[in-house]
């Protein structure tokens, strides 16, 4: 494993994140979805909630939570796996499975993301609607705990200089050792970029090509500022956690 190829996998986690804005920018905001269920009837709290925890505890058992790159958002109860089994190469530090941002990726989503990229209104639409959340909640959240690898592979490519840092417990230092911005800087124009590709519409028609209007089925800058406010810091956040806890 090195920086390259992890690097990689970010880009290509990209595309995932991208598709699946546009897919949940298809459908309204779709309130209906996100308040409380009263009385409970089935279930109690959101339809989201019961969704979400209720698609995991399948994924649980088709095996989902045996990859180290994945995390549920309700980790609690989950059933065991039924699937066939598999050892995925030991790469990280085993601390790395105590770290789950997952509530501050479900709040960050649901409170400032959604709104900024959904219209407002109802179409009825509920189950669609949560499922796509789940896929994009699901793609951003494995981008962020993709941090765990990458602190690993600046971890293992230069202990020199994260060692004292680690011993220290010095965040503000590991943050400044992990951070290129040069490439953060990338990040957000290639992101924008491909939310401007695959968010435009696809005509075979030359004379009147819609490609060439401009229209977007998700604004590119909010890609970017996403990235920018949201999904880097986190990426980020895992990082320092992870290396925190490197050397226990
Ligand atoms: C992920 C990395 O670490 C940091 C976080 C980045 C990100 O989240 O995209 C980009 C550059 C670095 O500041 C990396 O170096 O590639």
């Amino acid at each position: 494993m090195s920086l390259d190829a992890v690097r990689e996998s970010l880009i290509r986690q990209e595309d995932t994140i991208v598709f699946s804005l546009i897919e949940r920018a298809k459908f309204p905001m779709n309130s209906p979805t996100y308040q409380q269920s009263k009385p409970c009837v089935g279930f109690c709290g959101s339809l989201i909630r019961f969704f979400v925890s209720e698609t995991e505890s399948l994924q649980a058992k088709a095996g989902r939570y045996q990859n180290p790159e994945e995390h549920a958002f309700f980790p609690d109860h989950l059933p065991p796996s039924l699937a066939p089994p598999h050892t995925f190469p030991p790469v990280l530090h085993p601390a790395a499975a105590s770290i789950n941002v997952n509530n501050k990726i479900w709040d960050i989503y649901f409170k400032q993301l959604l709104p900024l990229f959904t219209v407002p209104g109802d179409d009825g639409n509920y189950a669609s609607t949560a499922s796509s959340d789940l896929n994009c909640l699901q793609a951003i959240s494995r981008r962020i705990h993709y941090g765990n690898f990458v602190a690993e592979v600046k971890f293992r490519d230069a202990p020199h200089e994260y060692e004292p840092a680690i011993r220290a417990q010095d965040r503000d230092a590991l943050m400044k050792l992990l951070t290129f911005e040069a490439v953060e800087e990338m990040v957000k124009k290639r992101v924008e970029k491909k939310a401007m590709i695959f968010g435009q519409e696809v005509s075979l028609d030359t004379t009147n090509s819609t490609e060439s209007k401009g229209k977007c089925k998700i604004d590119p800058l909010l890609v970017s500022r996403l990235y920018d406010e949201w999904i880097m810091p986190l990426t980020k956040f895992v990082q320092v956690e992870y290396l925190l806890r490197r050397l226990d």
